[in-house]
């Protein structure tokens, strides 16, 4: 059996002032830092050997403290970026009109091919965190690999390896550091190939992140 880590980065500036990230990018905040340093305590004994991380700067910077407590190098996969949310990156989502918060709405309440104009869809950030996920299962045998995302990229994989469609209705919140962990298995009682184990552990962290707060 695999079992695969996932972590969502920590707080970062625009999570607290509640600008839409996307691609786009913003340094973590000192909540942020500690949320960082307290996911990689936890994980610190947990045996991972490979921390593999989206090349956006947040997932970066928070994939780092965790490798140097885990006593492994960073490798970088863009497959694991954030939702591509087009024009509307470094907006903030207080200041969209209502078209954009309709362009905006359509990646969580379903809508089967929704994008932001210029964006991505759930369904092609889906697939390539998919690619990303699997390409775990042609690490060394005995590898125990830990993932750094996002929350839309990590909410989807997570929702999807539940059987739900990449643009299903968002119900799953995957806070700043929280960790989840997918498994891929065969067992009696669990369909085969991968399936979840925990999601949105936040059981490690003293304080909620600014934009938990908000939302
Ligand atoms: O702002 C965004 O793009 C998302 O809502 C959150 O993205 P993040 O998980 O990279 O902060």
């Amino acid at each position: 059996m695999l079992q695969v880590y996932l972590v969502r980065h920590g707080e970062t500036q625009w999570n607290a002032q509640r600008r839409i990230q996307g691609q786009s990018d913003s340094a973590l905040t000192e909540k942020g830092e500690r949320q960082a340093e307290q996911v990689a305590e936890r994980v610190k004994t947990l045996g991972i050997t490979h921390v593999i991380a989206s090349d956006l700067g947040r997932t970066r910077r928070t994939a780092e403290i965790i490798a140097m407590a885990c006593g492994v190098d960073v490798t970088l996969d863009a497959r694991l970026r954030e939702l591509d949310m087009g024009v509307l990156e470094r907006r903030n989502l207080d200041t969209l009109n209502e078209e954009e918060e309709g362009w905006r709405r359509q990646l969580v309440n379903g809508t089967a091919d929704g994008r932001i104009p210029d964006g991505e869809s759930m369904l092609e950030m889906s697939e390539r965190m998919h690619a990303a996920l699997n390409a775990c299962l042609d690490l060394p045998a005995g590898s125990r690999p830990l993932l750094v995302s996002h929350g839309m990229a990590l909410g989807c994989l997570v929702s999807t390896i539940l059987g739900l469609p990449a643009w299903a209705e968002r119900r799953l919140r995957l806070r700043n550091c929280s960790i989840s962990r997918v498994d891929h298995q065969q067992s009696p009682w669990l369909a085969s190939g991968w399936v979840v184990e925990t999601a949105g552990d936040i059981s490690h962290l003293d304080a909620p992140a600014l934009d938990e707060l908000q939302r």
